[in-house]
């Protein structure tokens, strides 16, 4: 029997996110690759980024369960980036997802455009949002057909996650109450699956403990120092993503992206096969 996180889809549809998720996590692991490319490590040129960036999804794709753009890096580079970002998605393989990295929130009728933007211009299975301002609007992105993948963030990486995330309200941390609207999505069978955003420095077993099994996208390991022995307190059933972006697209001396990628993806196998 099917997971209850798991959507159902008529077999003549193409793959929803979480079934392309679950079959990619199946077959090489929990290993997700960000690519937040920075110009000023390429000379400064557009085109060396886009050239590298090529070759990185190249030689890394079997080692990952999915690609996280951060759109940040490229619509930084204005109008040409955000043209190399369209070109560089349509160079991921499509069994592979593509996160896109927005962290988007805005009214529902400003949504409704952001989510055009990331569907189809962007050809993202799943995208970052903010849920700050409310259950309404993430609804354009939850109601988007062709079952697609959110994920709200819930208990960010950085220190200030703190000031907001941890405090209680009535009588629960907020992070909590974000994990509530994936459990309201669930049970109102809406077309999008709705996931999590907890931070690796922050993934403990007190927080984990507290979040139904929900799928998670875990940024934090490598460059920012997160700890994958968190993670093996606690079993979790939905299919996860452990995200590492400097740490692998901008290696140390002497070895490539693909050796960081096979590194960390045996890390993280190593780190959940130890899981409760
Ligand atoms: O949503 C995210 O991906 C995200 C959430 C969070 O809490 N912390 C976090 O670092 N991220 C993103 O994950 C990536 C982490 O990059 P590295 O620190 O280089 O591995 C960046 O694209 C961040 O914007």
């Amino acid at each position: 029997m099917r997971p209850s996180w798991f959507k159902t889809s008529r077999s003549d549809l193409p793959m929803t996110f979480l079934e392309k998720l679950t079959a990619r996590t199946a077959a090489v692991g929990n290993l997700c690759i960000g690519l937040d490319p920075r110009v000023e490590n390429h000379h400064n040129r557009i085109n060396e980024v886009e050239d590298y960036l090529v070759r990185l999804i190249e030689d890394t794709a079997p080692h990952a369960a999915a690609f996280k753009p951060n759109s940040a890096y490229f619509e930084s580079l204005g109008s040409e980036g955000f043209a190399m970002l369209e070109r560089t998605v349509a160079r991921i393989p499509s069994e592979i997802p593509i996160v896109l990295d927005v962290k988007r929130s805005d009214i529902g009728e400003t949504q409704r455009r952001y989510a055009i933007a990331c569907f189809e211009h962007l050809r993202a299975d799943a995208v970052t949002l903010n849920p700050f301002m409310g259950y309404d609007s993430i609804e354009p992105f939850l109601d988007y057909p062709g079952g697609k993948g959110l994920y709200l963030l819930a208990l960010t990486s950085n220190s200030g996650s703190a000031d907001f995330q941890r405090l209680e309200v009535a009588g629960e941390p907020l992070y909590q109450k974000v994990a509530s609207f994936a459990e309201r999505a669930r049970s109102q069978n809406r077309p999008s699956s709705v996931g999590l955003v907890v931070g690796l420095t922050n993934a403990g077993t007190d927080v984990l403990e507290r979040i139904p099994d929900i799928p998670l996208l875990i940024p934090g390991l490598g460059a920012q120092g997160g700890d994958l022995a968190s993670l093996a307190s606690s079993n979790r059933l939905a299919p996860n993503l452990i995200n590492v972006s400097r740490g692998i697209i901008y290696p140390g001396e002497g070895k490539t992206p693909a050796d960081m990628a096979e590194h960390y993806r045996q890390e993280i196998a190593t780190a959940l096969s130890k899981q409760s």
